[in-house]
């Protein structure tokens, strides 16, 4: 299962995005049995992006038939705060809010607290990663975009790894997932960059093999780990 880095789990959640989303719960129990650690859940409002997905009673109902599963929502909303309370009553666990939608992180960030979940904080490719710093230490996981939010299928945006890198290299200890084109060709330079949360939509959806698909992104990320600890 997952691997340690940096003394942080690797962990793999798919996004079920771009999954059938007429059999949502047998989709994501498929994602589950393929070997998942959890459950990326994107969530749009067609404001913050040009795409409209599902809100807090898809998930109310997912939850019941999936009771341990990590469910890592990730808010494409334009006011995250108005959602808290209904996706934590939902049973979600995980609740990402883009900086980009907040004039008051930090207030956010205690809303998501003050119901029961963890505080994920995420920026788009256009945001500069040090607009992050200040709210690291409040929160359980940063979200670095390596595509520009609103449908899964992207290309991957490499010119993103610096905004990883930064990250890992001066906060050793937090969670850094990167969402967006991460894959079987792609989340090596992730990995190498210090991400240890890894986002994967399609490549792991469409694979005719998922559990395939994630031992081997597994493999893939257990690699760039040795490597970079032996060039230590
Ligand atoms: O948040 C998003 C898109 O806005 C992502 O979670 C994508 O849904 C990931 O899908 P792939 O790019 O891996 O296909
Ligand atoms: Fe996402």
């Amino acid at each position: 299962m997952a691997a340690p880095m940096c003394g942080r789990t690797c962990k793999i959640g798919p996004s079920i995005l771009n999954a059938d989303l007429s059999m949502l719960a047998a989709e994501c129990q498929r994602m589950m049995d393929s070997g998942s650690d959890y459950l990326h859940l994107d969530v749009m409002d067609g404001q913050f992006v040009p795409n409209l997905t599902f809100g807090h009673p898809v998930v109310k109902c997912l939850r019941p038939k999936l009771p341990s599963v990590f469910f890592d929502m990730h808010m494409m909303v334009a006011a995250p705060e108005q959602w808290v309370g209904d996706m934590a009553d939902a049973g979600a666990d995980q609740y990402t809010f883009h900086i980009e939608t907040t004039d008051d992180p930090a207030r956010t960030i205690r809303k998501i607290k003050e119901a029961g979940m963890k505080a994920g904080i995420g920026i788009k490719p256009k945001t500069p990663v040090h607009l992050l710093v200040p709210f690291i230490d409040s929160v359980d996981m940063v979200l670095i975009m390596t595509v520009e939010p609103g449908f899964g299928g992207q290309k991957f945006m490499a010119d993103m790894m610096p905004k990883v890198q930064f990250l890992r290299e001066h906060f050793p200890d937090i969670n850094i997932e990167v969402d967006g084109g991460v894959g079987l060709a792609t989340i090596q330079e992730c990995a190498e960059a210090g991400a240890n949360m890894f986002v994967s939509g399609s490549a792991v959806v469409n694979s005719d093999n998922p559990r395939e698909t994630i031992q081997a992104l597994r493999n893939i990320v257990a690699e760039a780990i040795q490597k970079s600890q032996l060039e230590r």
